[in-house]
C-alpha cells in the first residue's frame, strides 16, 4: 500500500511511468529479505573454554570454496544470550570440539558438490530444523568429521596447534563413534575426582565425559539403560578410551554390581584422602556455598557431629562422614572386580605429583606414557597444579573456584573425635590395599 502511494506520488511529481518503477520496488523489496534471511544464518559466536579453535563456515548454495572465519571466545554476552537448548547444543558441540582436538588430522572442508550422499543426509536435517522452528546450531547429527550444519550453511571445524602425529593418529577412514566407558572413575567425592578427569583428558588416546553421569547409582536414570548411556558418551575413536566420573558410585549399593554387569572387565579409578580432610572439604563447601563464617560451626557442624546427647559424637549416619569408611565401600567393589582392576591413589600425592600420578594412571590404563610434568604448571594463586597450555593460543587453565575452598579450623576435641572415629576403618581400609597412607593428625597439613 505505502510502497504504491509512495510510487504513485514519486511518477507524478518525477514525470514517470509507474510500471518501471513499480519493478524496481519490487527488486529492492526481494533484496531486501534476502538481506534478512542472510542475517539470520550469520556466523554465530559459540561458547568455548579456550581460544584455540577457528570455526569456519560456508553456504553450500554459494560457493563452498569460500570461508568466512570466525574466532570462538568465550564472552559473557554470548553466554547470556544462550537459552538452554542452546546450552545443550554448546555442550555438544565442545563434546565435538575435544574430539577435534584430538583428532586434527580428520578435519576435513565438506564440499558438498562431491559428497551428494552426505548432502541428502544434511538436507534432511536443515529441513528438520525448519520445520521445528529451531534455528540452533546443530552438530549432533553431523557424519562427517570437521562438519556440521546449521541451516544452509555448512561449518568446518579447523584447529591452531595439534598433537604430533608421530603421538596421535586416529585409525584411517574411521569415523569418531560414542562408546561405553573403559575406565570409570567411582570417588570418592571430594578426593580430587575432577582433578584425575581434566588431567587424563589431556591425553591424546583418552576420551573424558565430563558430566556427572550418575547412572549407575540412581535408579531412574539407570532405567533409561544402557544404550542411552553409550549416546552420552563423547565421540571417540576405537584407538581412544573413553572415561566417565561419578564419585556418587563408590558409596552406592547397586553401581558395583551394575558396572560389572555393563563390563566386567572395566577398569576403576578410586582416589582417597584423609576422611577427616574430606569431611573439611565438605564443610568448607558449605561455608563457601551459603556464605557463613568459619566462626559458625554449629551450621557445618551438623554435617558430622551429633550433639543431641550431653556428649557429642561422631554421626555415623550422615552421608558426610558415611563417604569416608572407604574400607566399607570398597569391600562391596571387591566382591565383583579384583583389586589389581582398581587404580587406588592417595589425593594428597595427586596435589603435590600430579604428572607422578598421572603417570601411574597410563600404565594402569594401557595407553603410552605421553603426559608429563611440562603438562602442569604450578599456580600460587591456587595452591594448586593447573594445566599448562598446550598451544600458543592457550592459556594456563586451573579447575573451577569450588576446587581448592578454604577449609574451617577444627576445634582441638572436635579433630580427636573424628580421627578416633575413623582410624579403625582406616586400617581395614589399607588391608583391603595393602598400602597404608600417612592419615594420622599429626600428618595435617596446615591449609
Ligand atoms: N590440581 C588441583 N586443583 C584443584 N583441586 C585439586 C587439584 N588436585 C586435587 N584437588 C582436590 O580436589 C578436591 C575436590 O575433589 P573432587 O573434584 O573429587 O570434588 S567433587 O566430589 O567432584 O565435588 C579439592 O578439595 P579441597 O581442596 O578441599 O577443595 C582439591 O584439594
Amino acid at each position: 500500500m505505502i510502497l504504491t502511494c509512495g510510487a504513485k506520488t514519486f511518477c507524478l511529481t518525477n514525470r514517470v511511468s509507474l510500471p518501471p518503477f513499480l519493478a524496481i520496488c519490487v527488486c529492492c523489496v526481494v533484496y531486501f529479505i534476502i538481506f534478512i534471511s542472510n542475517l539470520e544464518k550469520s556466523p554465530r559466536r559459540l561458547e568455548l573454554d579456550d581460544n584455540l579453535l577457528t570455526l569456519e563456515h560456508s553456504n553450500y548454495n554459494a560457493t563452498p570454496q569460500v570461508t568466512h572465519p570466525v574466532s570462538l571466545k568465550r564472552s559473557a554476552e554470548t553466554e547470556q544470550s544462550l537459552n538452554r537448548t542452546e546450552v545443550k547444543q554448546t555442550a555438544d558441540i565442545n563434546r565435538w570440539i575435544n574430539i577435534f582436538v584430538k583428532n586434527p588430522s580428520q578435519l576435513s572442508v565438506w564440499d558438498p558438490a562431491t559428497s551428494p550422499r552426505t548432502r541428502n543426509t544434511t538436507q534432511q536435517n536443515t529441513n528438520k530444523d525448519f520445520k521445528s522452528g529451531r534455528n540452533d546450531l546443530r552438530l549432533t547429527e553431523a557424519k562427517v568429521p570437521g562438519l556440521f550444519l546449521h541451516g544452509n550453511w555448512h561449518w568446518t571445524l579447523t584447529k591452531r596447534g595439534e598433537y604430533d602425529p608421530a603421538v596421535y593418529t586416529p585409525p584411517a577412514g574411521e569415523l569418531p563413534a560414542q562408546r561405553l566407558p573403559k575406565a570409570i572413575i567411582i570417588g570418592a567425592g571430594m578426593c580430587g575426582t575432577r582433578a584425575i578427569l581434566e588431567f587424563l583428558n589431556l591425553h591424546p588416546n583418552i576420551v573424558a565425559e565430563s558430566r556427572e553421569m550418575n547412572f549407575f547409582n540412581d535408579k531412574q536414570i539407570l532405567d533409561r539403560g544402557l544404550a542411552w548411556y553409550k549416546a552420552s558418551m563423547p565421540l571417540s575413536y576405537s584407538n581412544q578410551l573413553t572415561i566417565e566420573k561419578s564419585p556418587a558410585y563408590f558409596s552406592s549399593w547397586q553401581a558395583p554390581a551394575e558396572i560389572f554387569n555393563m563390563d566386567k572387565a572395566v577398569k576403576l579409578i578410586l582416589v582417597v584422602k584423609d576422611p577427616v580432610q574430606r569431611i573439611l572439604t565438605q564443610a568448607g563447601k558449605m561455608i563457601d556455598r551459603i556464605g557463613l563464617h568459619d566462626g559458625d560451626p554449629e551450621h557445618y557442624e551438623r554435617l558430622y557431629l551429633n550433639s543431641k546427647g550431653s556428649t557429642p559424637e561422631v554421626r555415623n549416619d550422615s552421608t558426610t562422614v558415611v563417604g569416608g569408611l572407604y574400607a566399607q565401600h570398597l569391600k562391596r567393589w571387591l566382591s565383583y572386580f579384583p583389586l589389581h582392576q582398581v587404580h587406588v591413589l592417595e589425593g594428597g600425592d595427586l596435589i603435590n605429583q600430579p604428572a607422578q600420578e598421572i603417570h601411574r594412571l597410563e600404565t594402569f590404563l594401557g595407553v603410552p606414557h605421553i603426559i608429563t610434568s611440562k603438562n602442569f604448571v604450578y599456580n600460587s594463586t591456587k595452591g594448586f597444579y593447573c594445566l599448562a597450555p598446550m598451544y600458543s593460543l592457550q592459556r594456563t587453565k586451573c579447575l573451577g573456584d569450588n576446587k581448592g575452598v578454604q577449609h574451617p579450623h577444627l576445634k582441638p576435641w572436635v579433630s580427636q573425635l573424628l580421627y578416633d572415629f575413623y582410624r579403625p576403618h582406616n586400617k581395614r581400609f589399607f588391608a583391603l590395599i595393602g598400602r597404608k597412607f600417612n592419615w594420622d593428625q599429626e600428618q595435617i597439613p596446615s591449609k
